[in-house]
């Protein structure tokens, strides 16, 4: 018998930006933070109720100063697992890939921002989910055209 967890899972939506290189966009968190100095797809948290693709849009905005609308984020991979730092619960975080978007990426304080070809991103260390992420989105980007 499984066991059941009764935990809230805790919903986040991040963005892979690819650029007219093919580049993705990667942020760096502040040291001092959980997962300090790791790279991470940007993103954050969904608020109560809010729809996958307007949390992404909405973190851009406020992470990095970007505007995109959420009909422009598509999805791409999704990853499992649990939460480090605080608390330890069920962690789904939801992959979005975006080519169009309005503004220069303005990364806040203690945070900074790169772009990355595939075999660099591949090198890049990160937080535990963002591996699965980056090998779904590589995937991706061989397969297609973005
Ligand atoms: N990207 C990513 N986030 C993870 C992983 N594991 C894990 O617990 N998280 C947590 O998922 C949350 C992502 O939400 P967020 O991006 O809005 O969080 P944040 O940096 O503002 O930090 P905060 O939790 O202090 O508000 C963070 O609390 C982060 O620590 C992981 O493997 N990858």
């Amino acid at each position: 018998m499984q066991h059941l967890d009764r935990a809230e899972p805790l919903w986040v939506s991040a963005v892979a930006l690819i650029d007219a290189a093919g580049r993705v966009l990667m942020q760096r968190r502040p040291l001092g933070a959980v997962h300090g100095g790791l790279w991470e797809f940007p993103g954050g948290k969904l608020e109560p109720c809010e729809a996958p693709e307007v949390a992404a849009a909405r973190e851009l905005q406020e992470e990095l100063g970007l505007v995109t609308a959420p009909t422009d984020l598509v999805p791409a991979a999704f990853a499992s697992g649990r939460t480090d730092g605080r608390g330890d619960r069920p962690l789904i975080i939801m992959l979005f890939v975006c080519t169009r978007w309005a503004g220069t990426p303005e990364p806040q304080a203690g945070a900074s921002v790169g772009w990355y070809g595939p075999t660099q991103l591949a090198a890049l260390a990160m937080p535990p989910l963002d591996y699965p992420l980056a090998e779904g989105l590589l995937k991706i980007l061989q397969a297609s055209a973005f």
